[in-house]
C-alpha cells in the first residue's frame, strides 16, 4: 500500500556510471514515494547491485543527482547512511553469538542507551519469531531465521528506508512466504520504504508497489505489476476443438496467432478480460463452431520480464 506522504523517500535523476569504458548505468531516473515497496528487476549483470551500492552511498555515481530520506548523496552521505539500513546477500549474522547477542551487539554499534538497548533487543525478537531461538547460536539457525535475524539487525538503527538485496534467494517456499510477510508488515506497521532487488518475478508481483526493469544500464519498464502487464500483452485464449472441420473453420474465421493441426487448438491474442472473451465467444457461436476447451493465459511478470530483456519470440512495446 502507497501512503504517498510528503516529498518521495528516494529519488534518483540521470545517474551515470562507467567502469572504465563500460557504462553499467546510462541515465537512471527513480522517485519512490514513503511508505511503499519498490523492486529493481533485471537480469544477472543488468547494474542492480551497482545502483543498490551507489543509493546506499557505498560508491559515487559519476554523475546524477540522488536524494535518499531527504538527505543529498554528494552533499550528505552520512545523514543517508544514518537513515538506511541495508541487507544484502552477504548477511551481519555472526554464526558464533547467539541471536539476543547479534542484536545487543548490533544497539552497541548504533550507541543505544543500555536500558533501550535490551528493550529493543527483545522487541525485535518477538517480532521476527525469534524468541524461542534466541539463546541458540545463529549458527544453528535455518535460513530462513538467519535472514529474518539479519532483518531485525538491520532495523536495531530504526531505518526509514531498507535495502534488501535479494531477501529470499535460498529459501525454501515456506520460509520465503513468511520473509514476504515480515517485509510487507515492516511497511504497513512502521512505513518504512523498501528497496528490494529480487531475480524473483514472483517476488516483485506479490511484495512491490511498483517495479522497475532494468536492461543494459537502462530502465526499460517501470510501473505496478497490472501496468507492466497490460503493456508488455502477451495474453492469449487457446481454444481446442473436436472437430478437424470446426477447427479449420475457426482458424480461417478467427484472427489467430497459432494453430496445431494436430492439437486441433488455436491460439487467439487477448487480454483475457471479459468483454474480448464474450465478443470470443459470439463470434465462434454466429459461426456454430463448437469449442471442447478454452484456457485463458493472461501475462504474467515473465513476460513482461522477457518481452523487455531479450526473448526475441516476445511482443515488445516500450513502457513508461
Ligand atoms: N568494481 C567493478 N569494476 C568493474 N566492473 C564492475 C564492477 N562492479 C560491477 N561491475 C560490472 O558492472 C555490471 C553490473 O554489475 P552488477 O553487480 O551491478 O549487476 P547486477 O544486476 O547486480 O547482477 P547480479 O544479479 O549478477 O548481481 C557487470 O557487468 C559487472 O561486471
Amino acid at each position: 500500500m502507497t501512503t504517498n506522504l510528503g516529498p518521495p523517500a528516494l529519488s534518483a535523476t540521470a545517474v551515470r556510471k562507467a567502469y572504465g569504458d563500460h557504462e553499467v548505468l546510462s541515465g537512471i531516473d527513480l522517485d519512490i514515494p514513503p511508505g511503499s515497496v519498490f523492486a529493481l528487476l533485471g537480469p544477472n549483470g543488468a547494474g542492480k547491485t551497482t545502483m543498490v551500492h551507489i543509493l546506499s552511498t557505498l560508491i559515487r555515481a559519476d554523475s546524477g543527482d540522488i536524494q535518499v530520506a531527504g538527505h543529498d548523496a554528494a552533499r550528505a552521505p552520512d545523514a543517508i547512511r544514518a537513515a538506511i539500513g541495508v541487507t544484502g546477500q552477504f548477511s551481519a549474522v555472526d554464526g558464533f553469538l547467539t541471536g539476543e547477542e547479534n542484536l545487543l551487539l548490533m544497539a552497541d554499534l548504533h550507541h543505544l542507551p543500555r536500558r533501550e538497548r535490551r528493550q529493543r533487543a527483545t522487541d525485535l525478537l518477538a517480532r521476527f519469531d525469534l524468541v524461542d531461538a534466541a539463546r541458540k547460536p545463529a549458527a544453528t539457525y535455518s535460513g530462513g531465521m538467519r535472514r529474518r535475524l539479519d532483518l531485525a539487525m538491520t532495523l536495531v538503527g530504526r531505518p526509514r528506508v531498507i535495502f534488501l538485496d535479494e531477501p529470499t534467494t535460498g529459501l525454501d517456499p515456506r520460509s520465503r512466504r513468511t520473509m514476504w510477510d515480515t517485509i510487507r508488515r515492516l511497511v504497513t506497521d512502521e512505513g518504512v520504504t523498501i528497496f528490494l532487488t529480487t531475480q524473483y518475478l514472483d517476488e516483485a508481483d506479490h511484495l512491490a508497489d511498483r517495479i522497475a526493469v532494468l536492461h543494459q544500464g537502462t530502465i526499460v519498464a517501470q510501473g505496478t505489476a497490472q501496468e507492466l502487464k497490460r503493456h508488455v500483452g502477451g495474453g492469449h485464449i487457446t481454444l481446442r476443438f473436436a472437430d478437424a472441420r470446426d477447427h479449420d473453420h475457426a482458424a480461417r474465421t478467427l484472427n489467430v496467432t497459432s494453430r496445431n493441426d494436430e492439437a486441433l487448438t488455436l491460439q487467439v491474442a487477448s487480454r483475457g478480460d471479459i468483454r474480448s472473451l464474450r465478443a470470443l465467444l459470439d463470434r465462434l457461436d454466429r459461426a456454430s463452431l463448437t469449442v471442447e476447451e478454452l484456457q485463458i493465459h493472461t501475462p504474467d511478470l515473465d513476460d513482461v520480464f522477457f518481452a523487455l530483456t531479450g526473448d526475441p519470440t516476445a511482443e515488445q512495446e516500450p513502457v513508461r
